[in-house]
């Protein structure tokens, strides 16, 4: 396909996303169907067409005029690409499978681009029922926080140290031009081709001998700020396929032992094969048989560390997720933060005296964050918070003495695109004293 078709074809997929309320890879999924002779790089290209119309579909209606498929595309070939009028009315010929040529007026406002006096969830690219949530956040950065979350993601892999070395794999991988992450000491970074698409990773043989795992920065920097260590008897309560269980079991160098376990058994099934390729041998799986089975009675008390890798919105993937960043309601919030509380309580109850709990999300707002933290200890009199810059002391050099990462009602830690290059993630540890 031409670069003028996929245009078009980013445009239809649009098209349905907003008519039938569907999530974006279910419609990319359908497009695809129906048009077999799409190769897989077209099909990648448009993806990534329509991530980045996502991304920016706020503030490219604004600078458009009109919040159509068509308007919110080329706004955000312009926002987001940095594609000038030319580059952009060199796609829209109007020939065979080419949108339609130009207007004078689309001319006109892909050359301003004007945002001046747009309000900030338009100029951050946000829903507007979470504007304060996210203010109280962010304070006066509102807006260069959420613009940041609202760029496309680099692709991070966790090197894992139980089978190799960061620089052992670098010159591996050298082909699809790796960069070692600013912060994390086990993380390589790639970019994106011009089309938007990043290397297939999971295809290269470094990938099926278990030398790495796809994880973003963020992500391998709290699993560090929980302070699993060798020995340790730690708990991974939401595991999920294990993402977080992977880097705790190479942080605890396969010694110890942690027993994974997720309310949801289908979401834990993948762990099983990711543990075998990576190497793991201190992960036992504890699989719920049903729901109100506890498959952690006998652990009451006896855990030095929980790790709470707690459900929730997803707010600090949007750079990865844009579709979610429209579809979440604040229904779906009520829920996340129930859970949270829920799932705050199952942790309590498995830590020993001295022991911790690790509360982690990919939020960046202080309902699911600080505030969760807050009502589990007005609850828990028995459980304090560690000084979150006791826990950053745990960060690699670069950030052990960020104090602004310490969170507004000075409970935790929140990183974001802004801040450290990576995704929204928070973290908070609590320490049980009797
Ligand atoms: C953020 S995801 C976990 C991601 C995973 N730790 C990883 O690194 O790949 C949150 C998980 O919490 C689980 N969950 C929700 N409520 C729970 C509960 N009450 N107890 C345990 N797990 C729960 C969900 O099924 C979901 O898999």
């Amino acid at each position: 396909m031409t670069p003028s078709a996929r245009l078009s074809a980013a445009i239809e997929v649009l098209a349905d996303i907003e008519a039938r309320r569907r999530p974006a890879p279910d419609a990319l999924k359908d497009w695809g169907l129906a048009h077999r002779f799409a190769g897989s790089k077209d099909r990648a290209a448009i993806a990534s067409l329509v991530y980045d119309a996502l991304r920016r579909r706020a503030s490219a209606a604004h600078v458009m005029g009109e919040a159509g498929p068509r308007a919110v595309l080329l706004g955000a070939l312009a926002l987001g690409r940095g594609m000038d009028v030319e580059a952009i009315a060199g796609l829209c010929t109007g020939e065979r499978f080419a949108p339609e040529p130009l207007t004078a007026e689309e001319r006109r406002r892909l050359a301003a681009l004007d945002l001046s006096g747009a309000p900030p969830a338009v100029a951050g690219d946000f829903p507007d029922w979470l504007a304060d949530d996210l203010a109280a956040a962010f304070g006066d950065r509102l807006v260069p926080e959420m613009a940041a979350l609202a760029e496309r993601a680099p692709i991070d892999i966790r090197v894992n140290t139980l089978k190799t070395e960061r620089m052992r794999l670098l010159p591996e991988l050298a082909h699809l031009g790796p960069e070692l992450t600013p912060h994390a000491p086990t993380g390589l970074r790639f970019g994106h081709g011009e089309d938007g698409r990043g290397p297939t990773l999971q295809v290269t043989p470094e990938f099926l001998k278990g030398l790495f795992e796809i994880q973003d920065e963020g992500s391998q920097l709290v699993a560090a700020l929980t302070g699993a260590g060798p020995d340790m008897q730690v708990v991974d309560l939401c595991a999920g396929g294990g993402g977080k269980t992977l880097e705790l079991a190479a942080l605890m160098d396969n010694s110890g032992q942690i027993y994974a376990t997720d309310a949801d058994a289908r979401r834990l099934a993948p762990i099983h094969d990711r543990l075998a390729r990576a190497g793991v041998r201190n992960v036992q799986v504890r699989t719920p048989k049903g729901r109100g089975d506890e498959p952690l009675a006998d652990l009451a008390g006896k855990i030095d560390l929980v790790v709470v890798d707690a459900p929730c919105t997803g707010i600090g993937t949007w750079r990865r997720n844009p579709d979610t960043k429209w579809r979440v309601r604040p229904g779906a919030l009520d829920e996340r933060m129930k859970d949270q509380d829920l799932v705050l309580d199952r942790a309590a109850k498995l830590v020993k005296k001295g022991g911790r709990i690790a509360y982690i999300t990919c939020s960046v707002i202080p309902r699911e964050n600080d505030q969760r933290v807050a009502a589990f200890l007005k609850g828990n009199r028995d459980f304090t918070a560690v000084d979150p810059r006791e826990v950053l002391a745990l960060a690699p050099d670069t950030l052990s003495e960020r104090d602004d990462l310490v969170t507004p009602a000075g409970l935790g830690l929140q990183l974001s695109p802004l801040r450290t290059r990576t995704d929204g993630f928070y973290c908070a540890v609590l320490e049980r004293s009797r």
